[in-house]
């Protein structure tokens, strides 16, 4: 599904990731562990096309990126992202938060959507009417709204006590045994457990 070739990455002359070589399979899930600074969040920015790298090949289903003409629909159409920090906006209701990802998307995928994530009777509220970990799940929702193939999440539960960590990795599980790939950096190894496969960068390389 997503495969990284010989990647290589620089900030101005400061190598963050050297030499990086992954293969990822549809519905797996990945964790990235390591210290703050070891390159965790450049390599998700790379894989999520958000960045270009120094050196090296991402491919997408034997795509290379290189070749896709409209990168900003592809990473739309695609990808799922979520942060540490929800980024929801205040004004807006749980299902208007939602709905501006995907305007197409109707007021039953929405409701879906939310009650698979156990916030459905949420909707109508507003992001600072809900505790932390449901705001968390509604940027779950968010990123799942256009049916991404891939979830990309960076540090997803940075803002989040144990029991809604968990709560979050549970989700990630059942999503990835439905076939959605998730690639997941935490600092996190307890959680981490609950990947497929974890990889530990370390000093901008992966062993
Ligand atoms: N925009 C940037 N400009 C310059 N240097 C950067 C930039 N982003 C990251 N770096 C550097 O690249 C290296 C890897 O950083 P990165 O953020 O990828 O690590 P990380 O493992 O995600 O850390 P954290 O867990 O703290 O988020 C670090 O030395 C960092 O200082």
């Amino acid at each position: 599904m997503i495969k990284v070739k010989n990647l290589t990455h620089y900030y101005n002359n400061d190598k963050a990731l050297e030499n990086i070589n992954l293969e990822i399979n549809k519905g797996e899930f990945v964790c990235l562990v390591g210290e703050s600074g070891s390159g965790k969040s450049t390599l998700l920015s790379i894989v999520s096309t958000l960045l270009k790298p120094t050196k090296g090949e991402l491919f997408f289903e034997n795509l290379n990126y290189k070749n896709i003409k409209d990168i900003d629909d592809f990473r739309k159409t695609n990808i799922g992202f979520i942060f540490q920090f929800h980024y929801l906006i205040n004004y807006l209701t749980v299902k208007e938060n939602i709905k501006i990802a995907n305007e197409k998307a109707t007021d039953n995928e929405i409701y879906n959507l939310l009650k698979i994530l156990r916030i459905d009777n949420l909707s109508n509220k507003y992001p600072n009417e809900i505790s932390g970990g449901q705001r968390q799940r509604v940027a779950i929702a968010r990123a799942l709204i256009n049916k991404p193939k891939v979830i990309i999440a960076d540090e997803p539960t940075g803002n989040l006590d144990s029991k809604n960590s968990l709560n979050v990795f549970e989700i990630f599980k059942k999503l990835s045994q439905e076939q959605v790939t998730i690639i997941v950096a935490t600092h996190d190894k307890n959680l981490a457990n609950f990947a497929t496969k974890i990889y530990e960068v370390k000093d901008g390389k992966i062993n």
